[in-house]
C-alpha cells in the first residue's frame, strides 16, 4: 500500500501538482494562508496518470466500503474524477455544489439523488475537512447513506482527523502529506531546508505566517 501511496505522490510531483510558496502564502478554501498548494486536479490532462489514479481509487472503494451503490463528487474539484471512477465500477454518480445554482433548477446536487442509496463521496483533497464533511451533511440531509469516503490527498490535519471521527464517516486516502514530503525529499523536488520548513508548518497550520526576516 505505501509502495502505491509513494508511486502516487511521485505522479503529483511529476506533473507539478505540488507547489510551495513560502514567501508569498496561498489562501486555501479554509482561510488559512499556506506556503504549500497541492493542485492535483493537474492529473486530468496526463491521461495515464489520470487512469493510475481512477484504478486506485476505484480498488479502494471496492475494498473499504463494498456496499457501495453510488458515488458523489465535491464540487468542483472532484467532478471530474468522480465521474470517471463511477464509470469504472459501473455505478450511478452525482456531485454535490458548496452552494445551490443561483438560476435554472437552483439545485445544490446535480444529478438524480436516489434516496437510501449508499454513498461513497470523492473528493480531490482534504484539508480542515470543511468541504468534504458539508457534502456529508448536505446528502444525509437528502436522505442518502453516506458509507465513506475517498480522497486523492490528504494533509491528515489532527483536527480534519477529529472532525471526520466526529460526524462517523471513514476517510480513505490515497496518498498523505507524510508520505509525499518523504518522496519529494528524496527525488529531490524539494530541498532538506524546504522539507524541513513543511514539517514545522504542518505542526501549527492555522497561526502559520510566513516570515520576511530572511
Ligand atoms: O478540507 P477543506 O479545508 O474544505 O479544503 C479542501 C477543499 O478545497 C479545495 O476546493 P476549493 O474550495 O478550493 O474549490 P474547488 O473544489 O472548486 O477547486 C479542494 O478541492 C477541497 O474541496
Ligand atoms: O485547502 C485548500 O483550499 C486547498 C489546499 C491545497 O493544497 N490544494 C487545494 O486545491 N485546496
Amino acid at each position: 500500500m505505501k509502495k502505491t501511496e509513494r508511486i502516487l505522490a511521485e505522479k503529483l510531483l511529476q506533473v507539478s501538482a505540488i507547489k510551495l510558496q513560502p514567501q508569498n502564502p496561498f489562501v486555501w478554501a479554509s482561510g488559512w494562508n499556506s506556503p504549500i498548494y497541492n493542485d492535483n486536479r493537474r492529473i486530468l490532462s496526463y491521461p495515464d496518470i489520470r487512469n493510475l489514479i481512477k484504478v486506485e481509487f476505484a480498488r479502494a472503494i471496492l475494498e473499504h466500503f463494498p456496499d457501495v451503490e453510488a458515488i458523489a463528487g465535491v464540487a468542483t474539484g472532484a467532478i471530474a474524477i468522480g465521474a470517471i471512477v463511477a464509470d469504472t465500477l459501473g455505478l450511478p454518480y452525482l456531485y454535490v455544489r458548496a452552494t445551490p445554482k443561483d438560476h435554472g433548477l437552483e439545485n445544490l446536487i446535480e444529478g438524480n439523488l436516489m434516496p437510501g442509496k449508499k454513498i461513497v463521496v470523492i473528493e480531490d483533497l482534504v484539508s480542515t475537512g470543511g468541504s468534504s464533511l458539508k457534502t456529508v451533511e448536505t446528502l444525509q440531509t437528502y436522505g442518502s447513506e453516506v458509507i465513506g469516503m475517498t480522497c486523492l490527498f490528504s494533509y491528515q490535519f489532527p483536527m480534519a482527523i477529529k472532525r471526520f471521527h466526529e460526524a462517523d464517516i471513514t476517510l480513505v486516502p490515497l496518498c498523505t502529506y507524510s508520505v509525499m514530503l518523504e518522496v519529494a525529499e528524496e527525488k529531490n523536488y524539494i530541498s532538506p531546508a524546504e522539507t524541513e520548513a513543511l514539517r514545522e508548518w504542518r505542526e501549527d497550520p492555522a497561526d502559520w505566517a510566513p516570515d520576511f526576516k530572511e
